[in-house]
């Protein structure tokens, strides 16, 4: 059997400026505009093979290890686009193999929980699309494939590109001018760093997609948040990245965190995303900023309680003390700190911190988090030779 066969590895990102809303629910048209920050594909990512040969009789995919419809209207949407996008080059080429017509087996595996607020459909579809791509040898750039990426899910429209990232909402009602764009590559501010709390890794009740919906209709809140804040948001938000102006940063991330839980508390009836862990390490972050008089340390929370926190490494040893007593028995410290470094923080906390903050360091945090990831920022989708497919027969090895 003659089979074709790619592979690609692809990024999560956590926004930093939030979509919530959708002006078109069909094509993924966000009502404003977002940013987020690509995380380090080694510590999360998303690995994706592709394949597609003449003699395969139906569209298949397996995700981790177990076979799943591929019958959903996004994601055909997205194979649609990329078959168009393929048919385009064989009718200018005739010498062209016609695997626009052919079916295609996809194999995928998430290195982290599948819809558990950890963006694992942004990775999904940003892999899917981009491991088609190639596999089509479309010439298409990442902002072109971006938009295909947004129809599988907004999000993921930003997983194409490495570093920090605007999804332009665009204005046109086909969506031709809705698409990720990078802001500034890992290259320009690699000391960016990040740290997950993962609260908790059951599957979300209310999905993104639902959730936002519910907020289009319902709050009022809302209306302001998109005409007048996000917009002011974003310009001020791309220049603080550019400028490397951490402060500010840090500032309108946690803000435009609170913003959007605030739209979905305003949502009627209301959706509650964070629940009472997320709501002690915000505190925590504003004690923390406070005590140094500047901000250390911004948290930003997608539609799930998980936390997301990005520092500079110049102050990881002013932060991560005050959290690694607290959490010291959650798993995840031993994947980038040494045994040395942690005992550093636990000298730190004990020597300067803990006198001055005794109220805020509640020892039960440790109670709500089951796992810390410790990552940083990181590149755009990337190819590999790793596969998930056996060549001879095009099922999942
Ligand atoms: N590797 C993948 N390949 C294809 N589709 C995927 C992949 N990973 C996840 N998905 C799709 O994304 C869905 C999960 O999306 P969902 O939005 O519920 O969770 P999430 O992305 O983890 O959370 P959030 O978007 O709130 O951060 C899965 O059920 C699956 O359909
Ligand atoms: C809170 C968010 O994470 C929402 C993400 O929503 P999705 O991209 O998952 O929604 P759909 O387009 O319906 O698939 C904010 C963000 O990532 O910008």
């Amino acid at each position: 059997m003659s089979i074709h066969v790619a592979s690609i590895t692809a990024p999560v990102n956590i926004a930093t400026l939030k979509y919530w809303g959708k002006r078109d629910a069909d094509l993924n048209l966000p009502t404003n505009s977002s940013i987020s920050v690509t995380l380090s594909q080694d510590d999360l990512r998303t690995l994706t093979s592709a394949a597609c040969s003449a003699q395969f009789t139906e569209d298949k995919l397996w995700l981790n290890g177990e076979e799943e419809s591929l019958g959903s209207k996004r994601t055909q949407d997205c194979l649609a686009d990329l078959r168009q996008m393929r048919q385009q080059m064989e009718q200018a080429d005739s010498a062209l193999e016609p695997m626009s017509q052919w079916k295609l087996h996809i194999v995928s595996e998430n290195n982290f929980p599948t819809a558990a607020g950890l963006a694992s459909s942004a990775a999904g579809f940003a892999a899917l699309v981009t491991a088609i791509a190639k596999l089509y040898s479309l010439p298409q750039d990442m902002s072109e494939l971006s938009m295909v990426a947004r129809k599988g899910s907004g999000s993921a429209c930003r997983s194409l590109f490495g570093g920090f990232v605007a999804w332009e909402m665009g204005q046109l009602a086909d969506g031709t001018d809705s698409k990720a764009v990078q802001v500034a590559s890992r290259e320009q501010w690699p000391e960016m760093k990040a740290v997950i709390l993962v609260v908790s890794d059951e599957k979300k009740d209310t999905s993104s997609t639902q959730g936002m919906q519910l907020t289009v209709r319902t709050s009022d809140l809302f209306q302001e948040r998109i005409k007048t804040v996000v917009p002011q948001r974003f310009d001020e938000m791309k220049r603080a990245i550019v400028a490397r102006d951490f402060e500010m940063f840090a500032e309108l991330t946690m803000k435009d965190s609170n913003s959007f839980h605030a739209t979905c508390l305003d949502s009627y009836p209301p959706i509650f995303y964070i629940n009472d862990t997320s709501k002690k390490v915000i505190r925590l972050c504003h004690a923390i900023n406070a005590y140094f008089n500047r901000n250390v340390v911004a948290y930003t929370f997608d539609a799930g309680p998980n936390a997301v926190m990005y520092y500079l490494q110049e102050n990881e040893s002013k932060l991560l003390p005050f959290f690694y007593p607290l959490l010291s028995t959650v798993e995840g410290w031993g994947t980038k700190f040494t045994a040395e470094t942690l005992q550093g923080f636990e000298n730190t906390f004990n020597t300067q911190y803990k006198a001055d903050f005794p109220a805020m360091l509640d020892p039960k945090l440790a109670e709500g988090i089951s796992r810390i990831i410790p990552t940083q920022v990181g590149t755009g989708p990337q190819e590999t030779n790793e596969c998930l497919i056996d060549p001879a027969t095009g099922l999942p090895k």
